[in-house]
């Protein structure tokens, strides 16, 4: 078997606020409600490094003592699309921190034999060509949802798009920098690999059913 090598598409956050709650959200006897707090708190942490590239203006302000030139966002907006159901997990706190994001959902559920994606809701902005777009799910396991939603952003004219995610597979990360390698990944955690049921090893479990409580 060769080594797995981590593409130079891929981000992974290693930052130690990072490491101390994976290790939290991963274990078993974290409930629910903590759960669904430290998906937030990381997809704070994530939203953080995935937006380090936004294009920034100058403007003329004046502080209480002078003038000056600040910094400020360009007009470019960006889309936030989440792949429901679990994406939600991780989409409340990125709009806490870029509020002004347009917002699409992909809805996809894994067929548990097949393990591949099947599509049960598409509603995206109409105006995707003019955005950079940050598609999220905590999992990227096999990596054929995450191709799917990104084939259905693209189909809609997204040109620049990120991917950001918890956690995610070697097989996954393959998968997608294969079909699409102009998107960057950024992630908490890369783990050994997937088992027999497509489960990320050592993983978390079902990020959805975590994060709402269905199992
Ligand atoms: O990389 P893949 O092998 O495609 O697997 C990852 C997908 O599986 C999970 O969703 P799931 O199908 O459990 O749906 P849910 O979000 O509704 O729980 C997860 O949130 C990803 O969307
Ligand atoms: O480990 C995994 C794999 C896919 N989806 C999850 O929620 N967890
Ligand atoms: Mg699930």
């Amino acid at each position: 078997m060769t080594a797995f090598v981590l593409p130079s598409s891929v981000t992974v956050v290693d930052h130690p606020l990072v490491r101390h709650k994976m290790g939290l959200l991963r274990d078993v006897r974290t409930p629910t409600a903590l759960f669904r707090l430290l998906a937030r708190e990381l997809s704070l942490l994530l939203t953080y490094e995935a937006t380090r590239n936004l294009a920034l203006e100058t403007v003329e302000i004046d502080t209480p003592l002078e003038p000056m030139q600040a910094e400020r966002l360009s007009g470019k907006k960006l889309c936030f699309v989440s792949i429901l159901r679990a994406g939600n997990g991780i989409l409340d706190g990125m709009l806490d921190l870029v509020p002004s994001a347009r917002v699409g959902h992909v809805g996809l559920f894994r067929d548990p034999q097949t393990l591949r994606p099947v599509e049960y809701y598409l509603k995206l902005p109409d105006d995707l060509v003019n955005r950079d777009c940050i598609v999220v799910d905590p999992m990227l396991a096999t990596g054929h949802s995450a191709v799917a939603a990104i084939d259905s952003v693209k189909k809609a004219g997204a040109k620049n798009v990120v991917f950001v995610c918890l956690l995610a597979a070697p097989e996954g990360v393959e998968c997608l920098t294969q079909a699409h390698p102009d998107v960057k990944v950024v992630t908490c955690a890369v783990d050994r690999g997937l088992d027999d049921h497509g489960y990320i090893r050592p993983g978390l479990g079902d990020a959805g059913d975590r994060l709402f409580g269905t199992k």
